[in-house]
């Protein structure tokens, strides 16, 4: 167990903690997060339904338990799976109940309503230490302008090429586009997002920024930006993309007052878009943004299966342009990849689900040398990268595709973090972090959080949730042709009154 954490020089003493050094930072449907005031350091605490919170079955072990196994899944296949560079895996700690107890009371008045169903875990201690990445290490920032963060949740950027899929509209409409219809039907949000993910994988520069542009007018959970580790933007009711502008100009227009009036907001938000898209499509370990190291392809998945969704708004000028590719190494091409293991799609995969819930009930003690639970460690993987193509029959290939999917779906779940800070007037940035849309050179990185792993009974839940949605859009399609067909008799109706009544 974690008794302190070291981080640039600094020690968090895991026994002397005081909430009063700790904030509410956020929170999602399983967690919630607080940041240090002054350390460069989030704790990530586990969240319960909140009627479930007293008598929670959990020993403090298994809790420590459950949260080293997502700090494993994070190290041991997600980091190999995406990137060293992208992913921080954290370190399970186990903290003072009493801190932990204050802190819940602290952060309560800052949590929104709707996330208010789950309650923090306040009877184990155990939580998930990790960098702050809304902050920036580095020794080239600017020290005039806090740094900048965009979190982007881009979600599933591919649509499903496995012969086990049943309704031709789900090769033609994406998963997120059909799922806002079902959203909206069930009160999750008030407002559609015109956001199509399909188009923020799809390489293309122009395609690129629409989505971004998307994104910033309507964010849902999907988009958020952070100045100096404060959240200003999404996550609210209100979109103010005006004084999002205010508050972004100094970023890209330090000094001169060029630009006035309503264009300059345009001018801004299109600047904030052009970096986004240069960072989202930047090669780390390539040297230059976009350029694959000697001897490597350059190119990420191939199209096929992503090329375009038709719930879309896309300008058919956009689709003519021909097929591109992510550069191999860039964040979302590594995400892609890892979301693609998902290749039999829930409807090929759950019949293998059937056949391993088959054979554990035959035999319950197989559950732990298939590692259906974890741990989470080298041969998991082995078993991910290994599996074999075709369908020998085994109890085998099915795990291997289980666990295959559930990897997909954590990629299909997680989140892209850009920060990013102004570089000093006169000091130059390291080489591989700099990206130059405007005359602003800002020093960046990149990660990708939230990569828990998805539990394996959710996979019926998601069998279940795939039809709904499924169903969900193709009813709501029909409704509006149908509805189009009356309008057109309505009108038709009209036309023949007016003859009728016509003088002659
Ligand atoms: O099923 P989806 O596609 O709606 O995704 C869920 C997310 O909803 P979203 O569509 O992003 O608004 C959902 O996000 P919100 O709570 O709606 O912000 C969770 O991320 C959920 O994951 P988990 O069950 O908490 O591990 C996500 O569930 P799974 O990834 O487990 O499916
Ligand atoms: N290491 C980090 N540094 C800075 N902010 C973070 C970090 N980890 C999480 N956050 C913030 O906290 C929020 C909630 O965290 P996270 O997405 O991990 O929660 P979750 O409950 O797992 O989400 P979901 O609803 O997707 O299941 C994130 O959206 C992000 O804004």
């Amino acid at each position: 167990m974690v008794v302190n954490i070291h981080h640039n020089g600094c020690v968090m003493e895991l026994d002397k903690m005081d909430e009063n050094d700790w904030k509410y930072h956020g929170e999602g449907n399983k967690s919630l997060v607080v940041s240090h005031s002054q350390l460069s350091h989030v704790l990530r605490l586990l969240k319960y339904p909140a009627e479930n919170a007293e008598h929670s079955p959990q020993t403090t072990e298994q809790a420590f338990r459950h949260i080293q196994n997502i700090v494993d899944f994070n190290k041991n296949i997600m980091k190999p799976l995406l990137g060293e560079k992208y992913v921080h895996h954290g370190e399970a700690v186990k903290l003072p109940l009493d801190f932990v107890r204050q802190l819940s009371l602290k952060v309560q008045q800052e949590r929104p309503e709707s996330r208010c169903d789950k309650v923090m875990d306040t009877f184990s201690g155990c939580a998930v230490c990790l960098p702050n990445l809304t902050q920036i290490s580095s020794c080239h920032i600017s020290q005039h302008r806090p740094p900048l963060c965009i979190e982007i949740k881009p979600k599933c950027g591919f649509l499903p090429f496995s012969r086990h899929v049943s309704k031709e509209i789900k090769r033609k409409v994406c998963r997120f586009c059909m799922h806002q219809h079902f959203k909206l039907a069930n009160g999750k949000w008030k407002t559609m997002s015109r956001y199509c993910p399909l188009d923020l994988f799809s390489g293309n520069k122009q395609r690129m920024c629409f989505a971004i542009k998307r994104l910033l007018e309507e964010p849902q959970n999907n988009f958020k930006i952070f100045k100096n580790g404060e959240l200003i933007y999404g996550c609210k009711e209100d979109v103010d993309l005006n004084g999002l502008a205010q508050q972004l100009k100094p970023y890209f227009y330090p000094s001169n007052g060029l630009i006035h009036g309503h264009q300059s907001s345009k001018v801004v938000l299109n600047e904030l878009i052009q970096v986004i898209c240069g960072a989202l499509l930047s090669s780390w370990d390539s040297g230059r943004a976009g350029e694959p190291r000697k001897g490597e392809p350059r190119k990420g998945p191939a199209p096929e299966g992503r090329a375009h969704c038709e719930a879309g708004l896309l300008h058919r000028d956009m689709l003519r342009n021909g097929n591109h590719y992510l550069p191999k190494d860039c964040v979302l091409s590594k995400i892609l990849q890892a979301q693609m293991l998902d290749s039999l799609d829930i409807e090929g995969l759950y019949p293998l689900y059937k056949r391993v819930e088959r054979h554990l009930e035959e035999f319950p003690k197989e559950r732990s040398r298939l590692q259906i639970d974890g741990p989470y460690n080298e041969h998991f993987l082995e078993k991910i990268k290994n599996c074999p193509s075709e369908d020998d029959g085994s109890i085998e290939y099915a795990v291997g595709k289980v666990h295959q999917y559930r990897v997909a779906m954590t990629a299909k779940d997680c989140s892209v973090m850009i920060t990013l800070a102004p570089c000093g007037e006169d000091e130059l940035p390291e080489p591989n972090l700099e990206i130059q849309p405007s005359k602003r050179r800002f020093t960046y990185s990149v990660s990708i959080l939230d990569l828990d792993p998805k539990p394996y009974e959710s996979i019926a839940h998601q069998y279940k949730l795939d039809s709904k949605i499924v169903n969900y859009y193709l009813r709501s399609l029909q409704s509006k042709q149908e509805a189009a067909v009356s309008s057109l008799y309505l009108e038709r109706d009209h036309e023949d009154c007016t003859l009728v009544f016509h003088p002659v």
